[in-house]
């Protein structure tokens, strides 16, 4: 882990307006990686779009912005909300050091400033910035698939549910199951095995359409998918063609199946801004499971569609 987390060019932002502290940072930090700077914060906001820094060194004093408010604008941001960011400052007031946690800050470096003391700081926060993306994304991705994992999709699932009642925009969610695998596993091995759900989630992902679409690998040989602001009938017809793109993989099934090659049955539904207003977001995961049922029962290698249930509580 400590390569992978090392391995990366560092970048660093500077914002300050003071161009002598900032040549001083660039000579201490320059050994470190990439080293950006900033003259105010509307500049440092630009930089910060073109490219997220592992390292914000901030200014307290800006000439359009005071440094707490850059602070707090950057922890409120998901994008940038982890970026740590070290206060430079020759302020001496009581209770500054308060101030500059409470928005958020990683820490404060007090001029004038020492080069190696700025070094040391730095690379630390640079290092535990690394591991910490390191493990977030570890911590949400299936590492046999590399495909989002059952924690995103469920993390996903909520925000778009939410998403789906204040924008009143349908959400689609469709399962996907590769059939009879048992038998091939028993067939062809577990590892052989394992090659085959791994081709079939990067055929899965090739397919994708749009950005915000997520694929996940809901667990075993299932997958999930997430369209949000999708209907149904926009979403009917590329399940119709995922089915022949599995097909086409042309992965030889086992002798006892009942293809040649491996299928998949796929079960999709969708939940309208009224629904969502009164069910949960798993009741459309369980109508895409019912109708991922219907395909298995009809032969398999086909689409189902089910309507999203109330609640039991409230039939
Ligand atoms: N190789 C491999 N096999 C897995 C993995 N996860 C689940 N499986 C296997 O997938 C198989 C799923 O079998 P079943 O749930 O009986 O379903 P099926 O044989 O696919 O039959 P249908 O779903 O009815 O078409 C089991 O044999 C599991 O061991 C995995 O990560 N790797």
């Amino acid at each position: 882990m400590k390569k992978l987390v090392e391995s990366q060019r560092s970048d660093i932002l500077i914002i300050d307006d003071d161009r002598t502290v900032v040549i001083a940072l660039n000579k201490a930090l320059k050994d470190l990686g990439r080293v950006r700077f900033a003259l105010n914060s509307k500049q440092a906001f630009v930089m910060i779009e073109e490219r997220l820094p592992d390292l914000i060194l901030l200014d307290v004093e800006l000439p359009d912005m005071r440094g707490l408010e850059v602070c707090s604008t950057l922890k409120n941001r998901p994008d940038t909300k982890s970026i740590p960011v070290l206060f430079i400052t020759s302020n001496t007031e009581v209770g500054f050091e308060e101030k500059v946690f409470d928005v958020g800050g990683a820490d404060y470096i007090a001029k004038p400033l020492n080069p190696r003391v700025v070094a040391a700081r730095a690379k630390t926060h640079v290092a535990y910035h690394r591991a910490i993306e390191l493990l977030e994304k570890l911590a949400h991705t299936d590492a046999m698939t590399g495909l989002a994992n059952r924690r995103t999709f469920d993390e996903q699932l909520a925000i778009e549910f939410k998403r789906c009642y204040r924008e009143q925009e349908p959400l689609t969610v469709a399962i996907i199951d590769i059939d009879e695998f048992k038998k091939y596993n028993d067939h062809f091995g577990h590892i052989a095995g394992d090659e085959c759900i791994k081709s079939i989630a990067s055929a899965l992902i090739r397919s994708a359409r749009r950005p915000v679409d997520l694929v996940a690998r809901y667990g075993g040989e299932e997958f999930a998918l997430l369209f949000p602001n999708t209907h149904a009938e926009g979403v009917g017809m590329h399940l119709d063609n995922l089915l022949h793109t599995i097909e086409q993989l042309n992965l030889t099934h086992a002798p006892s199946a009942t293809h040649d090659v491996v299928t998949i049955s796929i079960g999709y539904s969708t939940l309208t801004c009224k629904q969502a207003a009164r069910l949960d977001d798993w009741d459309v995961v369980q109508a895409a499971d019912k109708a991922l049922y219907e395909s298995k029962e009809k032969g398999r290698n086909r689409v189902s569609f089910a309507k999203v249930d109330a609640p039991s509580s409230l039939t």
